[in-house]
């Protein structure tokens, strides 16, 4: 099946340019849940780049160990702990977000896999789920079915065959991806290279994006990324669509200056701006 190409002309379908009269308060807000001892810089980085992508308020829910760092990496982003000190145990908030991503840094303790069920069973809002809430959900697939139709999972090669098994070639890995996205409604990211979004019989392919991006902490930032925009009221597509290609294009304008090496994730929150700003034609060249 031919793919959609994911370049300027196809995100100019799905880009909005932000109102003159918005607000914090209409922008979006909202909440990346995730974090255990050692990996709070996955929520860092994942909360930063969720504000730079352009949503209103940010929240993060972290285990308390995370406290301290968040607050003062991150000052504009609001901070709510579980319980437990080193992991997620019980997910509970009182806002009201228009987006959650759920994942990064989560970690896959016991109490953090019953934490994710609950939450899951009364889970109304927009959602991606990345990284360690997908291996939770590899490890019970009986939960699948508990996903809201048009939830997005970014999953990496691995963690996607935890989720739909092996493949033997690229052909078969997608054709099992549409049957897993028509089962349960979902939206895949599957990332890689080239990046690939399925929508039930629909496939698009990204056209951004270049070796520098195989560093720690770039699927974070990535889950950051569409949080942000689905909390922004971009449709579940739209959003997916227009995440991955602005993540990757922010790894194109740097590699002038960084190279694939010295290129780290904390970079692609840094050129967001230069990329939005490629999308309405001002060339960040010379800004
Ligand atoms: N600074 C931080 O706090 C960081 C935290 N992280 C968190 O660490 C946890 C574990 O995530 P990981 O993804 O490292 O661990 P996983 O065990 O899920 O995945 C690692 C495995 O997947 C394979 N893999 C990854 N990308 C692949 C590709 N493109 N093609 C083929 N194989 C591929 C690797 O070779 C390795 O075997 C997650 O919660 C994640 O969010 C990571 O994102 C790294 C940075
Ligand atoms: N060689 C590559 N070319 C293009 N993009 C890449 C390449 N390697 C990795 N990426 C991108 O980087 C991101 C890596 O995500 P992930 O493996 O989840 O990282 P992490 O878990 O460390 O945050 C994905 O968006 C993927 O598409
Ligand atoms: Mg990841």
């Amino acid at each position: 099946m031919n793919p959609i190409y994911i370049d300027q002309k196809e995100i100019l379908k799905h880009y909005k340019q932000p109102d003159k009269y918005t607000h914090k308060g209409i922008q979006g807000h909202a909440i990346i849940i995730g974090g255990s001892y050692g990996k709070i810089g996955a929520v860092t980085l994942s909360s930063k780049a969720c504000l730079k992508t352009g949503c209103g308020l940010v929240t993060v829910f972290i285990p308390k160990c995370g406290y301290d760092i968040l607050q003062i990496s991150i000052p504009e982003v609001m901070v709510v702990t579980d319980n437990q000190e080193k992991f997620i145990s019980n997910i509970t908030f009182d806002i009201k977000p228009q987006a959650i991503g759920i994942g990064p840094g989560l970690g896959l303790e016991i109490e953090t896999q019953q934490a994710v069920y609950k939450f899951l069973k009364i889970n109304k809002t927009s959602l991606v789920i990345d990284a360690d809430a997908l291996n939770i959900l590899s490890k019970n697939k009986e939960w699948l079915p508990l996903l809201l139709p048009k939830t997005i999972i970014t999953p990496h090669p691995k963690e996607l065959e935890r989720l739909i098994g092996k493949w033997n070639s690229e052909e078969e890995k997608i054709d099992k991806a549409i049957t897993f996205s028509k089962q349960y409604h979902l939206i895949i990211v599957m990332k890689g290279a080239p990046t690939r979004i399925i929508d039930e019989d629909t496939i698009y392919e990204n056209t951004t994006g270049n070796a520098a991006l195989a560093t720690a902490g770039s699927g974070d930032v990535l889950t950051g990324m569409i949080t942000s925009l689905l909390a922004q009221s971009y449709e579940p597509i739209s959003a997916a669509i227009l995440g991955v290609y602005l993540h990757g294009l922010t790894a194109d304008i740097a590699l002038p200056e960084t190279g694939y090496q010295s290129f780290i994730a904390s970079d692609i929150i840094t050129n967001i701006g230069k990329a939005y700003l490629s999308l309405e034609n001002k060339d960040w060249n010379f800004l």
